[in-house]
């Protein structure tokens, strides 16, 4: 069947549109990417998601406004591809989210909440204006019933990157760099064991992937550049091995998976006090960018060396990041001795690899497929994810 997936990250860059053809049933699955796009959001629409994201309050109005106009650019994305929507079975949309409280180890804090402990993640642009705007029945809102089985609801992907990415005789790590970053471990997995579940794969956030080096260059270019380009600034300056290690001890890094993240803990306001430590020792912008490209790297090495089974032979990296030359040749020295590649390089395209997720997660939904695995976000059990909008 043909199927369009739809995101937008915790870069809030823009929505990532993938039109896919999808066979074959539970894990065993071929997926072709036909068409894909990168659909931009209005300035003014972005500003006001980041701003959303970093808490500014905002009326159940507002709300109600901001939730419409999501789904509406999302439906736009999905047009934008220009396919013959009457052909398409299905969107997969996992909107935007905005906030993403993970689930609480120990005795919940607020009194007034029955749900002991559970996660709460909330993605804009409902399914049911999607799926009216475009004609196609919508799958939305994949995060919350694997957080209501005390999920972290995130990361979702890990599955499809299983039935995408694994070699059939040796291990992989599938690292995603977008906003956050966010790890796949990948066990040889080979073509005749697909008819089960994959077996031993691990994922997790590994902390900050771009989101505060956008926050930084944004900030530093008093709002005339939106990302480092090919991590061309940052190459200009040197690291402070001080502060990464400093920030090192933020106790995310050391707290065990299943874990999960986003621009509550590694957002602006996160950005600001770097910056400030940076000042303090009189970094320069270009020194300051390279610190945080070390800080991304680095985390993602320690976070493979404290937490994976084991070391893996080839990481596969994808997301924005993979387009960081100078982020890239930080993550090939850090990870000495895999080979550090990009997805693209394994056939699956490194900037379209999660819309397509989301198609395939929509796939699984409407086959009634589970789409989480609790060895990776902890869920109690395997569960259904998504709700159905029909047209
Ligand atoms: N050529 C490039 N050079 C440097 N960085 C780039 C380049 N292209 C994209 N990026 C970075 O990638 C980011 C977008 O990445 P991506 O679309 O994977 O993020 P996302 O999907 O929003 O995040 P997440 O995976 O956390 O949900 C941009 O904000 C930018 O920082
Ligand atoms: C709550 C949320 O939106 N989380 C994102 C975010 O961006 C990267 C990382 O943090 C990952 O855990 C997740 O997205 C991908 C698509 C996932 O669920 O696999």
């Amino acid at each position: 069947m043909k199927a369009i997936g739809l995101i937008s990250g915790t870069s809030v860059d823009g929505i990532d549109a993938a039109l896919v053809e999808i066979s074959g049933a539970g894990y065993q699955i071929a997926v072709e990417l036909l068409k894909a796009t990168t659909y931009p959001y209005p300035a003014g629409l972005r500003s006001r998601l980041l701003a959303v994201c970093a808490d500014q309050p905002l009326t159940m109005a507002e709300l109600a406004t901001l939730d419409d106009a999501v789904a509406t650019q999302f439906a736009q994305a999905a047009m934008a591809l220009n396919a013959d929507l009457a052909t398409v079975t299905l969107i997969g949309s996992h909107g935007q989210t905005v906030f993403h409280r993970p689930p609480q180890a120990g005795p919940q804090t607020d009194s007034q909440s029955g749900a002991e402990g559970l996660g709460y993640s909330l993605q804009l642009g409902r399914g049911e204006l999607i799926a009216q705007l475009t004609g196609c029945p919508t799958v939305s809102n994949f995060r919350i019933a694997d957080l209501a089985l005390g999920g972290q609801g995130a990361p979702l992907v890990p599955p499809v990157d299983a039935c995408l990415l694994s070699h059939p005789e040796y291990d992989r790590a599938m690292q995603n760099i977008g906003g956050i970053g966010n790890v796949t471990y990948l066990p040889a997995w080979a073509e005749s064991d697909r008819a089960a579940a994959p077996q031993g794969v691990k994922g997790w956030d590994t902390g900050p992937g771009n989101a505060l080096l956008d926050w930084a260059v944004e900030h530093l270019s008093a709002g005339q550049l939106t990302y480092d380009r090919d991590g061309a600034w940052a190459a200009q300056g040197v690291f402070s091995q001080s502060l990464v290690e400093a920030w090192l001890a933020h106790p995310f890094y050391s707290q065990l998976p299943p874990k999960s993240t986003g621009r509550e803990l590694f957002g602006a306001s996160y950005g600001r006090q770097c910056w400030a430590q940076a000042q303090a020792q009189e970094l320069s912008p270009a020194d300051f960018l390279a610190t945080l490209t070390e800080l991304t790297a680095v985390s993602i090495e320690l976070s493979y060396r404290q937490f994976l089974p084991q070391f893996p032979q080839e990481v596969l990296i994808g997301g924005g990041g993979s387009q960081n030359a100078y982020l890239m040749q930080r993550l090939q020295q850090r990870l000495r001795p895999a080979t550090v590649l990009t997805t693209d390089q394994a056939g699956i395209s490194s900037s379209f690899k999660e819309a397509i997720a989301f198609a395939v997660l929509g796939y699984w939904r409407w086959h009634q497929v589970p789409g989480n695995l609790p060895s990776v976000t902890g869920a109690r059990d395997l569960t259904l994810l998504g709700q159905i909008a029909r047209v």
